[in-house]
């Protein structure tokens, strides 16, 4: 079920009610803040919230998520706020949602879907679209028999019957197949970037991290005086676009990266291996949270805990408090300098503390990084050649003998280029 592409036949929004549970471990106010979130997530993919409702239950039900009783209720509420959709805060089992369909007569979305259908629309490039589309067809893998079922009512067939097993499993047989050629293409995409990466290797690489719809992107544009699509839809951002930023002493790559959200669907972090690799690739993470919202530290750990499943949470961090101007209370404020004493606290809209930002970023690559000046003997081409592969040449010139050749490379790699010299090869060498 496509939530996007029903909502490209009718102008009108589609009107849904949001479910979800709460329970000792999830209180109820955590459970509706939830709630407002999926509803964010509802907008962006167009639709119209018109009911939520929560219901108190340890564990979700194993055949209908909801208790039954529960469920009908929804489903009377759906039907007199003229509703066509129930949206459920958790993932359902293919079995659930069957059941749930069964009862409901209803349209139903699951969060993974819903995430899923807005990365869908939102994708641009070829590699975005690919990467959606391989989530996409793992996320419908296992539940090929409800969409089956799904079909043959859409299309008016006889009863809920869905087709014989064969078909499902030819159909299964094509997804499969299809699945490989997606992920050869993304291989092949993942080669030519690696390519297209080249020469940039001694510039200190910066990502931006951080929940959705927190400022990633208004920061980049603030920065390096760009106009990168910034917008207050969860999402705005799916493929990873880099920009040069040079400050007095310095010049870093900067790319804005796809925002996390609270269970985010593992096939999309799979699948969007290749737009991660900004991030697991990067020298230095900015990590940006929105400084106003209240549940920031929530947040902050949803980002921190999804750093560590793509192997990034190890990098040198700075931390980054966004929207300082729409806090209202100045405590709060105060509470989170004292919590982080090391971290910045901007306005990326209204241009507040970039200079400070810029100064620390500054010190990040002074740690990190050297320029220096060398003559190199022409006979070590290996050195030479690793010079110009992985450091950032700012000048050179080639004299009978030697190159003089200036440079800004990462400390571990400068000692990994003064092993290569053999006596004599390095006439001079300084810092500078
Ligand atoms: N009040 C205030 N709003 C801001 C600030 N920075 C960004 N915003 C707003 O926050 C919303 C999200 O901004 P984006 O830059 O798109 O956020 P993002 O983190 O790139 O979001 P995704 O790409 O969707 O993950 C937009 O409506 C911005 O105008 C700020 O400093 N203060
Ligand atoms: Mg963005």
């Amino acid at each position: 079920m496509s939530f996007t592409e029903d909502q490209k036949k009718s102008n009108q929004p589609e009107k849904v009610l949001l479910t979800g549970l709460y329970s000792s471990e999830i209180p109820q106010y955590k459970a509706s803040e939830y709630l407002d979130e999926l509803e964010m997530l509802v907008n962006t993919a167009g639709g119209e919230v018109v009911g939520k409702v929560l219901q108190n239950r340890e564990r979700p039900d194993v055949s209908t998520y909801l208790g039954r009783g529960k469920l009908g209720e929804v489903a009377s509420l759906a039907r007199e706020k003229n509703a066509g959709m129930i949206v459920f805060d958790d993932d359902l089992s293919p079995t659930q949602a069957r059941n749930i369909e069964k009862e409901t007569k209803l349209k139903i979305i699951d969060r993974s879907g819903l995430i899923l259908d807005i990365f869908a629309s939102r994708a641009q490039t070829a590699a975005a679209k690919t990467q959606v589309e391989l989530a996409q067809l793992q996320y419908i893998l296992p539940r090929l028999t409800r969409f089956w079922t799904h079909l043959s009512r859409q299309s008016g067939g006889i009863g809920t019957k869905g087709p014989g097993e064969t078909q499902i499993e030819t159909d299964r047989r094509i997804i499969g197949k299809r699945i490989s050629v997606l992920k050869e293409k993304l291989e092949k995409l993942d080669r030519q970037r690696k390519t297209q990466r080249k020469g940039r290797d001694g510039i200190m690489r910066i990502a931006l991290v951080g929940y959705t719809n927190v400022g990633k992107s208004s920061l980049l544009n603030a920065l390096t005086h760009t106009e990168v699509l910034a917008e207050n839809k969860l999402f705005a951002t799916l493929d990873s676009t880099v920009r040069r930023f040079d400050t007095e002493s310095t010049t870093v790559l900067l790319s804005d990266t796809v925002g996390f959200i609270r269970k985010l669907p593992h096939h999309l972090v799979d699948s969007f291996k290749s737009t991660l690799d900004e991030i697991r690739e990067a020298d230095v993470l900015l990590h940006v949270m929105d400084a106003s919202s209240p549940s920031v530290l929530e947040y902050k750990a949803v980002v921190d805990e999804t750093l560590k499943g793509i192997e990034s949470s190890d990098k040198p961090t700075l931390l980054v408090f966004n929207k300082t101007d729409a806090v209202k209370d100045p405590e709060v404020l105060a509470g989170l300098r004292r919590e982080f004493p090391e971290a910045v606290f901007i306005s990326a809209s209204r241009g507040i503390g970039l200079s400070d930002l810029q100064l620390k970023i500054e010190q990040q690559a002074l740690t990190d990084y050297v320029k220096t000046e060398m003559n190199i003997s022409l006979q070590n081409f290996k050195a030479i050649s690793y010079i110009f592969d992985s450091a950032e040449v700012f000048y050179k010139k080639y004299h009978d003998e030697h190159i003089e050749i200036s440079f800004r490379i990462r400390k571990d790699k400068l000692a990994k280029l003064e092993e290569m010299f053999a006596p004599n090869d390095l006439i001079s060498s300084e810092l500078i």
